[in-house]
């Protein structure tokens, strides 16, 4: 880690095809030269980066944050950014905030969250949403509104909260509600009364579905495991690696983007994920299909879980970081949204992602130091696998020449990932990239790539460079 902090460059301008400049950079150490790199910076100006970001304690729902409505979990990590960078409420020009079960009460809660973190009442907020990748767009508006010299300070995060679901009366009974409002007379309103149906009470509950198809996700993962010939076996053991790397990272002190959040309900403070849990391969084995039964492969232990929590962080330029005295974590180089059939290509956000922006960065499957995915569920994961590395799938569906291949399994969601960690939707995106930024320290890596898949067959793919600055706290 040292060594490439030490590391003096000679750069090599060359120009890539996509426009942007591929540096090559001789690295020293030492005086010695002892390794080639290339760097990825723009044309002219400033490179925009990700100054740090925080996350709160990721907790299965119906836990410890099941009192707190999302804009007061969502504040925690909004102050809790500013706190651990040192950066004024007054310096912040924008914030951008996704989630995704939103709370009918706080529809834009970007602004509710920055009220109650006491943010500057002069800062505007919006909300976002695509689904599992909200965060990712904040981030990408951000770079956007920078690169465009709007603004140079912008927070970007997202929460999301299981516990407390908007659950609704049915719509006869709605339009019954509301007509009953207008109704005048005492015997409109009675004769209102008298035309409720015991069906009328049936509530609404939200599901975890796809609204084009009806389909829930889980349900669409085992097809697609089932399609991509992913056994169990293999779903339970990369669900194991999960939990078990997850642990690791969290016991060794690498999960430094952690903030601890104290509720007014609880005397204890929350510092520590709750849903990670290193289980046996026998216990595993055991498990029930939790979605196609009874032959489905996806059980509650190879599924990411319904979670709560809330993430934060900040984007600015390189130039602005200096003048505030703050080393950046990571340059956020590239990006690139994909969007396929909801139906069969659901949860394949990644495959169609990563060799898009690999080809948009310059960059092949061997610059990636970092891999971080997200695991929606571990047989979607390997079906992503099982796409990018086959030339049929390529062509077939992507109409390129040939695979990109599957990532390096030892540069892979080193420290767990969703399926461990936990998934609150709108909050995983800045998680994944403060993993991928930190892990690019302390694994002495360059280039990280983050993916993601996202409800409406969507997915996100983003390349981030380590700063030469960046510390792994
Ligand atoms: C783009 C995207 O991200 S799409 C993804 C969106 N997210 C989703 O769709 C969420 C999917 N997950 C879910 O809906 C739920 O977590 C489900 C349906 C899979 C499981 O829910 P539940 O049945 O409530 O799970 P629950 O926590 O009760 O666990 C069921 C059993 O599995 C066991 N279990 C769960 N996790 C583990 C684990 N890691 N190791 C060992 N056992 C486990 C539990 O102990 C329990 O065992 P028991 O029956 O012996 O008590």
């Amino acid at each position: 880690m040292a060594s490439y902090i030490a590391k003096s460059v000679i750069k090599n301008t060359i120009s890539s095809t996509n426009g942007q400049h591929l540096n090559t950079v001789r690295t020293f150490s030492l005086g010695l030269q002892h390794n080639q790199k290339k760097t990825l910076s723009p044309k002219s100006g400033d490179s925009v980066v990700l100054l740090d970001g925080v996350r709160t304690p990721f907790l299965m729902s119906g836990t410890d944050y099941n009192s707190l409505m999302p804009h007061e979990l969502a504040k925690h990590a909004l102050s809790g950014i500013l706190k651990k960078t040192g950066v004024s409420k007054d310096l912040i020009d924008y914030v951008i905030y996704g989630t995704v079960i939103q709370e009918v009460k706080t529809s834009n809660i970007a602004r509710e969250a920055s009220l109650a973190a006491g943010y500057n009442e002069k800062t505007p907020a919006h909300t976002v949403t695509m689904a599992c990748i909200s965060s990712n767009v904040a981030i990408a508006t951000a770079v956007g509104l920078i690169n465009s010299g709007i603004y140079d300070v912008i927070v970007c995060g997202g929460v999301e909260s299981m516990s407390d679901v908007p659950i609704r009366h049915s719509r006869k009974m709605r339009s019954l509600m509301l007509k009953a409002n207008k109704a005048k007379t005492l015997q409109q309103k009675l004769s209102l009364l008298a035309s409720i149906r015991p069906n009328y009470l049936i509530p609404e509950l939200p599901a975890v579905a796809e609204f084009s198809s009806g389909e829930t996700m889980g349900y669409s993962a085992d097809r697609l495991a089932a399609a991509f010939d992913v056994s169990r076996q293999e779903q339970d053991e990369f669900a194991l690696r999960s939990h078990t790397l997850a642990q690791q990272a969290f016991d060794k002190g690498y999960l430094t983007d952690l903030i601890p959040v104290q509720t007014p309900t609880q005397t204890k403070l929350i510092d520590r994920d709750n849903g990670i849990r290193v289980s046996t391969p026998e216990k595993l084995a055991s498990l029930k299909p939790a979605f196609i039964k009874p032959h489905g492969t996806i059980t509650a232990a190879n599924a990411s879980y319904l979670t709560d929590g809330a993430s934060a962080c900040i984007v600015t330029t390189e130039s602005k970081a200096k003048q505030l005295g703050i080393k950046p974590k990571a340059y956020l180089r590239n990006f690139t949204f994909v969007s396929q059939d909801p139906i069969d290509q659901l949860l394949l956000g990644p495959a169609y992602g990563t060799p898009l922006i690999l080809e948009k960065a310059g960059l092949s499957i061997k610059d990636i130091d970092v891999w971080e995915f997200h695991e929606a569920f571990a047989g979607q994961i390997l079906a992503n696998f099982k796409a990018m590395d086959s030339d049929f799938f390529a062509q077939k569906y992507m109409k390129r020449q040939s695979k990109v291949g599957a990532p390096d399994i030892s540069k892979f969601n080193n420290w767990g990932g969703s399926l461990s960690i936990g998934h609150p939707f709108a909050a995983t995106g800045v998680r994944l990239a403060m993993h991928t930024a930190n892990r690019l320290v302390r694994e002495d890596g360059q280039f990280g790539l983050v993916a993601a898949c996202a409800a409406g067959g969507q997915g996100v793919a983003m390349i981030l460079e380590r700063h030469p600055d960046a510390t792994p706290n």
